[in-house]
């Protein structure tokens, strides 16, 4: 049986970081970020409602979707944000079970799916067992503006759009503590896989 592995995590708290890690274990990863913006490349269902509903100022000159237009108007907006999850959210969900499914069917040990919306969205009956990367919040705050180069007060809107990182640990199967080293984080992760016996090739 493929054992399904809900990855997530709160905005920066190391997710794709963890989630970069699985190769080594040849484990496939499903990554909602990207899928998200595959569907709303020009041409997709998803990118003309996203056009009809937030007008022309979510666009480049390419005819492509502005993102941090587009995310300056949603997560300071929780209406707004509902009506653009309502349009990209039922389409990621479909690619990432038609994944899924054909990661089962290839009769993989496990798969990942890369969800940080996971529990905000209600999906973890499509995984059998989650993982929470955690940070404390003030390094996950001091992460994110580093990352992005954001301000404390755009940062901070981020982090409120999402349920906090201490409830999701409560939440978890498996909390992930990644306050530490990358190295350090990659022995916590690779503990757990083994636990859940999932590991293929033990020794790496
Ligand atoms: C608003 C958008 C255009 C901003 O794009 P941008 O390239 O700046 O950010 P990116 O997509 O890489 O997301 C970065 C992180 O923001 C957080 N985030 C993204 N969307 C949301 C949301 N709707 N609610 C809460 N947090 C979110 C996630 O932690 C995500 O990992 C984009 O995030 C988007 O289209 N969001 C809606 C789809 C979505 O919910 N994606 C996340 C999971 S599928
Ligand atoms: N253990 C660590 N030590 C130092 N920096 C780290 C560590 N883990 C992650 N980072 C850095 O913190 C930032 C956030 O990590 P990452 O992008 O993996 O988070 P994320 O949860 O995927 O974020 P998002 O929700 O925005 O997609 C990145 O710049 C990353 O390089």
């Amino acid at each position: 049986m493929t054992v399904v592995i809900g990855l997530t995590g709160s905005i920066a708290t190391g997710k794709s970081t963890v989630s970069r890690m699985f190769a080594e274990w040849d484990i496939p990863v499903i990554d909602a970020d990207k899928l998200s913006r595959e569907v709303v490349e020009p041409g997709e269902a998803a990118y003309e409602k996203i056009v009809d509903f937030f007008g022309d100022e979510v666009l480049l000159h390419t005819g492509e979707i502005d993102r941090p237009a587009l995310g300056k108007i949603i997560f300071g907006d929780e209406e707004k944000r509902k009506r653009l999850n309502a349009i990209v959210h039922p389409e990621v969900r479909k690619r990432m079970i038609e994944k899924r499914e054909y990661y089962k069917e290839r009769g993989e040990n496990a798969v990942v799916l890369d969800i940080p919306l996971l529990y905000e969205s209600g999906l973890t009956d499509y995984v059998n067992r989650t993982m929470v990367v955690f940070v404390d919040e003030e390094i996950q705050l001091q992460r994110l503006m580093d990352r992005d180069g954001s301000a404390r007060e755009d940062a901070n809107e981020r982090i409120a759009s999402q349920i906090s990182i201490k409830e999701k640990a409560r939440m978890a199967d498996a909390v992930i503590d990644n306050n530490g080293s990358v190295e350090e984080t990659k022995i916590q992760v690779r503990k757990q896989l083994e636990e859940w016996g999932v590991l293929k090739n033990p020794e790496k």
